[in-house]
């Protein structure tokens, strides 16, 4: 029997799958109908494939005029009535069986009697799907990965209604896609999710059980087994609520418990913790989709609200002994310091304790302070100073001991120690003058002057400023940025910008070096650049 020649291809879905599909069919050389709830859908995605293909060209990887005859090819339509000329149409809809059942004889009703029908299905019976057409041999699974420009694979699912020509016809048009093509037959979970779906789900069980942590049992899949992803970030990424729903397709159509899922898998969902799409799952994401290492970030908080948390030797050598605690801790990768309350960050060294002090005590009261600056300045990790207040005197030389600082739109800074008969002992002169030069710093070591966030912003002297309620956020925010880097970078680079200060440009160039080059063959730059060259997120150690 002969089948019909593939020109037009409709495209049923302008989600991740359905415009990747497109896009390579397109460049297949296929006219393309894409189709979503609506025109205004379809035609967004066209924009941005086009804007993909430009990428493409951008990086040598395909020519303007490819591109452009590419995208001449893509054409979106309002919806399935528009698939009456397409020879083939793939449906890529949400994985939800009695919506694709729906839109089966939807597109059946709308297309020619002899065009072919498959489904993008990962784990609903192609058989089922093909029951409700009037052209059952004409229908069939084809599979894509995701993403689908990146991927080679195609599964094609025969349903047990389809036509050896049908099969014929649409392994062809795969692999003129630039897919290699598997064969299933309609079984659930078909070949691919089979095999991986319970693999996801052992991973899961060994977290259940207290087996590993998460990161181990990651980390173990990819130096032991080599696939580019751990089976819980990949599961992430799928989304645990599809991982889910396959599972339980898997458990209920075989009746085998070993397809059972695992009650952490369902207790996630459960709770919204749908991976790496919803913000949260094995791991916690950022807005941007990166990995945010969970505990790695530490907040400091000068906690005397009644004083503006004033500095005295209880606060300073608490303070002390806990930077000394850090300082051994192996996880952290960030620390915030902040003060409690909302008006002060710390309004200085404690005045009614200074008050009393001989020379001798305020010495060992200043050099208690300048260790603590030291311990703060000498950390592996960089130190956020967000200054929610009052930062005055003992306050301020905090806040310019962390490595960069943070403010309210409330702040006041100052180093007003010349209105009590004495300077800055902590630290506040030169590290003051090293940030924001040294006519401002001794204009204000000279006037006492304090002066308002703005200013400070203006002057070098903060790096940003945000509205009190937002500022904790914003701070976490770079924090967590920083803790999804290599923490052993992060250290080099702190530790050259910090000494690079106190020599000569060229030793400090020279220590750049050293530096730079401490850091290969360590396992996280070898991470880093694999994950890059992977197109993958890097998952760093710190080893
Ligand atoms: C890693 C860093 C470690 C740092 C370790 C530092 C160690 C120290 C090193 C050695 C010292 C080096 C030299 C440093 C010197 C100084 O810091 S001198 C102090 C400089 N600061 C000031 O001069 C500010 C003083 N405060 C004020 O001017 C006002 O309080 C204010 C900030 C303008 C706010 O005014 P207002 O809103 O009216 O509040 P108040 O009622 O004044 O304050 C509320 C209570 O808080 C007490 N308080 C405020 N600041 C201090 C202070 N610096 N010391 C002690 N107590 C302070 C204030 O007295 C109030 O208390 P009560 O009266 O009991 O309510």
């Amino acid at each position: 029997m002969m089948t019909i020649e593939i020109r037009t291809v409709g495209v049923l879905g302008a989600g991740q799958m359905g415009s990747g599909i497109a896009q390579v069919a397109a460049t297949a050389g296929y006219t393309v109908k894409l189709a979503d709830v609506d025109l205004e859908r379809a035609t967004k995605a066209t924009s941005k494939i086009a804007a993909m293909l430009g990428k493409l060209v951008e990086k040598g990887k395909l020519t303007a005029e490819a591109a452009e005859a590419t995208a001449k090819r893509l054409i979106p339509v309002a919806g399935i009535a528009d698939f009456g000329d397409c020879d083939l149409v793939i449906e890529a809809a949400t994985e939800n069986v009695d919506l694709k059942l729906k839109l089966f004889a939807a597109c059946d009703a709308a297309m020619k009697p002899d065009a072919l029908l498959a489904s993008n299905t990962s784990s609903i019976s192609v058989t089922k799907l093909a029951a409700v057409t009037k052209r059952p041999g004409k229908v069939l699974g084809m599979h894509f990965m995701n993403p689908v420009p990146l991927m080679r694979l195609v599964e094609i699912v025969k349903a047990v209604q389809t036509e050896p020509e049908t099969y014929t016809t649409i392994k062809e048009a795969a692999e003129k896609m630039g897919k290699t093509v598997v064969t299933s037959n309609d079984a659930p979970g078909f070949l691919v999710n089979r095999i991986l779906i319970p693999m996801l789900c052992e991973a899961m069980f060994a977290v259940q059980e207290g087996v590993g942590t998460p990161e181990d049992i990651d980390t173990g899949a990819k130096l032991g087994l080599n696939p580019p992803m751990g089976p819980l970030e990949l599961a992430d990424l799928i989304g645990l609520d599809t991982v889910l729903a396959i599972a339980n397709v898997l458990y209920t159509d075989i009746g085998d418990t070993k397809y059972r899922a695992p009650t952490l898998l369902k207790n996630l969902v459960r709770a919204g913790w749908v991976g790496k799409k919803g913000g949260r799952g094995f791991y916690v994401y950022d807005e941007k989709g990166q990995k945010v290492p969970e505990g790695f970030v530490g907040t400091i908080t000068l906690n005397r609200p009644d004083k503006l948390n004033a500095l005295n030797a209880e606060l300073v050598g608490e303070l002390h002994r806990v930077l000394a605690e850090i300082r051994r801790d192996k996880d952290l990768r960030a620390l915030i310091v902040t003060g409690a309350g909302d008006k002060a960050f710390a309004a200085g060294a404690d005045i009614a304790a200074m008050s009393t002090m001989t020379g001798p005590e305020a010495k060992a009261f200043g050099e208690l302070g300048h260790a603590v600056g030291a311990q703060m300045e000498t950390l592996a990790i960089p130190v956020i100073a967000a200054v929610n207040g009052f930062a005055l005197g003992g306050g301020c030389e905090m806040a310019l001991a962390c490595d960069f600082i943070h403010a309210s739109t409330k702040a006041k800074f100052g180093q007003p120690e010349v209105n009590l008969g004495v300077i800055p002992g902590f630290g506040g002169t030169n590290r003051l003058a090293r940030r924001v030069g040294i006519g401002r710093a001794r204009e204000l070591c000279f006037t006492g002057d304090v002066i308002g966030a703005e200013e400070a912003l203006r002057i070098g002297l903060v790096n940003g400023i945000h509205a009190p309620e937002e500022l904790l956020g914003k701070v976490k925010e770079i924090a967590a940025k920083i803790a999804t880097k290599g923490p052993l970078a992060v250290a080099q680079a702190k530790r050259v910008l910090l000494r690079g200060l106190d020599v000569p440009l060229p030793t400090a160039n020279e220590l750049e070096v050293q530096a730079f080059a401490a850091l290969f063959g360590s396992e996280d730059q070898r991470e880093g650049m694999a994950a890059f060259l992977g197109k993958r997120p890097a998952n760093f150690v710190g080893r």
